[in-house]
């Protein structure tokens, strides 16, 4: 693998709160040591609290975007949220021929019940599903999909994992976060079907997980050998992001997780933080 700095691109909304979007995936890839770019689709008006607007981007103002981009910096790997219309969904699909290592979080619907993509977007999203390298649903957008109710338990994630195979994408990390208990994904390939177990991080500071999650594998996928390995490690990268959310303390609602959590050494109130202070003093 190349030692060089990975320069990874998002293709997303942004977040003025600074959580989710955008700006949660620029500060992941830079925690996790890529050099991160953005194209942006769509401006939310969005706090911890919720959204209050959506003002999606031009289609044509994305790809000139992208064709500026594009025709100067070669991305490593290109992680793609928040589409907010069929039209932009569209746009953005031209683009996948040309660029590797993609990972599309097919963004619907915001934790405060928001919608972030337009309801007759679904057939533009599912035609996308199945150009990008891997998609990373949650329980309702893998539902939304499939037009299935959404998955109660571990076998039927396993069951809707290889639906959206069958369906035409190539690899699913299926997100297991909205289910009561644990924290158990499902990754899914051509080769194997596999329930990736997490540890549930008893917090109200969720805001941005599965950006995160999503722009973490492609800053990751620049870096490792293979796409399981750069989920797993993803995952675990999250976790931690989420056990340090509460000591961030931003916003009155659903904060969001800590990115930096490993790096930031004056903050003695973070668990990673400790165990960094501990083994430098021995
Ligand atoms: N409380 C939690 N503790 C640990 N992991 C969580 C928690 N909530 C969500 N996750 C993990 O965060 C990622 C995003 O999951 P999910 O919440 O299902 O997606 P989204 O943010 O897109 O709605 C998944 O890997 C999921 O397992
Ligand atoms: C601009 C923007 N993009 C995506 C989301 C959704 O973020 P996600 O990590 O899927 O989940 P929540 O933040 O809603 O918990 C967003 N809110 N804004």
């Amino acid at each position: 693998m190349n030692a060089a700095i990975p320069k990874v691109l998002t293709i997303a909304g942004s977040d003025p709160a600074g959580g989710a979007g955008i700006q949660a995936d620029l500060k992941t890839m830079g925690a996790l040591g890529a050099y991160g770019m953005s194209a942006v689709t769509a401006l939310t008006a969005q706090s911890t609290r919720g959204v209050t607007g959506v003002h999606a981007v031009p289609a044509d103002f994305v790809r000139l975007q992208l064709d500026t981009l594009l025709a100067d910096i070669a991305p490593d790997a290109t992680k793609i949220g928040m589409l907010a219309t069929a039209e932009l969904a569209d746009a953005v699909g031209e683009y996948l021929p040309a660029l590797r290592h993609t990972v599309l979080d097919p963004v619907m619907v915001a934790t405060s019940g928001d919608r972030l993509l337009d309801a007759d977007a679904m057939d533009a999203v599912r035609r996308l599903c199945a150009r990008a390298e891997l998609i990373t649903p949650n329980l309702l957008e893998a539902a939304a999909l499939l037009g299935r109710a959404p998955a109660a338990d571990l076998d039927e994630l396993c069951l809707q994992a290889e639906l959206l195979l069958a369906a035409g994408a190539r690899r699913v990390l299926l997100k297991g976060g909205h289910l009561d208990a644990g924290a158990t994904d499902v990754y899914a390939d051509a080769d194997c079907t596999v329930p990736l177990p997490g540890r549930r991080v008893h917090t109200r500071n969720t805001h941005g997980t599965g950006c995160t999650l999503s722009s973490a594998i492609a800053a990751l996928r620049a870096q490792r050998d293979s796409w399981i390995a750069a989920v797993r490690d993803a995952k675990t990268y999250l976790t931690g992001a989420l056990e340090h959310a509460d000591c961030l303390a931003v916003g009155g609602g659903h904060g969001p997780v800590h990115h930096y959590y490993a790096l930031w050494p004056n903050r003695p109130e973070g668990e990673g933080t400790k165990r960094r202070m501990d083994e430098e003093s021995g």
